[in-house]
């Protein structure tokens, strides 16, 4: 599946489970918890990513990365930031030296 079409399927279900019960859903059930239940879970799976990176094995890494990518686009989603809100920042950074940008934030 392209990239894109994952991440633009997987926005749509996050949006989605605003309405589900959070008795069904993970992601809901999430929501329902609030912002700070969404940041641990979010600070937990980059402890374990960062974790996982020091195993010589790939597939560890690719999954905690996963669940990263993940619980930041719950966050996302849960402060109603619609998903091009973040592809466009990428988007905006495209052709910009990583050095000016650097400079830029130190100011
Ligand atoms: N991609 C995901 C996805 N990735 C990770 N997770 C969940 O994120 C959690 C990761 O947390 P942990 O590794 O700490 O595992 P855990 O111990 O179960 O977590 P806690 O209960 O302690 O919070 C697990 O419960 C995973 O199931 C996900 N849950 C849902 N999705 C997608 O969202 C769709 C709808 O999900 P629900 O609405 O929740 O059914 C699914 O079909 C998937 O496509």
């Amino acid at each position: 599946m392209n990239p894109g079409d994952v991440l633009t399927q997987l926005y749509a279900t996050l949006e989605a489970r605003k309405n589900a019960d959070p008795q069904g859903s993970y992601i809901a059930s999430l929501y329902a918890k609030g912002t700070d239940a969404i940041l641990k879970k979010v600070g937990e799976e980059a402890a374990e990513t960062i974790i996982a990176a020091k195993n010589p094995e790939s597939a560890p890494l690719v999954y905690e990365l996963a669940d990263l990518w993940f619980h930041s686009l719950v966050l996302l989603a849960h402060k109603d930031l619609p998903l091009t809100a973040l592809t466009d920042e990428l988007a905006r950074r495209f052709g910009q030296s990583g050095l000016a940008e650097k400079a830029a934030r130190s100011k």
